[in-house]
């Protein structure tokens, strides 16, 4: 059965996207991401999806682009953000290599003020963010086989260390 090398979870800013990118140039494999997937499925950007048609559907959409990747997708599988709020992709992520890049406060906060709009973090983003980590944190840790930390420390750096423990196989 096809099923992802990795699966990266965590909060916006932890750097799923970026170090996903990095691990599956690093293992030699394919790098997808479910915020690329519904955006392609939904033919707009990820803030359009929520203003236009609202969160409850990117979440549908969602759920079914991260169902579809864990059957399809055999490389590295970065979800967004709030996938893991759906209790069947929970469900689903059973018996997967989880990893949970953790993130402190501050440096999350500081991330996505680098990066592209985040429509759960436009009003407030440090207390929005910090009340989503708080909300999350339990469910990133109960779904996790393996937990980086990712505060003060470079992406590539992240990824290093992700490869090396699946090499030792400490990944799940
Ligand atoms: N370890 C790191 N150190 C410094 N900056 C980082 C690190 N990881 C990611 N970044 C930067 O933080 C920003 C957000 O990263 P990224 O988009 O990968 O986060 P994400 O976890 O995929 O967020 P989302 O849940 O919104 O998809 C980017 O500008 C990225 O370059
Ligand atoms: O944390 C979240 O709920 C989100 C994170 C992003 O990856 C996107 O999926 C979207 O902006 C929502
Ligand atoms: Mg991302």
């Amino acid at each position: 059965m096809t099923a992802p090398k990795a699966v990266l979870i965590g909060p916006p800013g932890s750097g799923k996207s970026t170090v996903g990118r990095l691990l599956a140039d690093r293992l030699g494999t394919g790098f997808r991401d479910t915020d690329s997937d519904v955006e392609a499925t939904a033919g707009k950007p990820v803030p359009d999806i929520f203003v236009e048609d609202g969160e409850e559907r990117f979440r549908d959409l969602e759920a079914d682009a991260v169902r579809l990747a864990l059957a399809e997708h055999d490389g590295v599988l970065s979800l967004g953000g709030g996938a893991v709020l759906r209790p069947e992709t929970r469900e689903l992520l059973a018996g997967h290599t989880v990893i949970y890049l953790e993130v402190p406060l501050d440096d999350a906060v500081k991330r996505v003020g680098l990066a592209q709009a985040r429509p759960l973090l436009v009003l407030n983003p440090r207390s929005r963010m910090r009340a989503l980590m708080a909300e999350r944190k339990p469910i990133y840790e109960s779904l996790a086989t393996l937990q980086v930390p990712t505060g003060g420390r470079e992406a590539a750096e992240v990824a290093e260390s992700i490869a090396e423990s699946i090499a030792k196989g400490e990944d799940g």
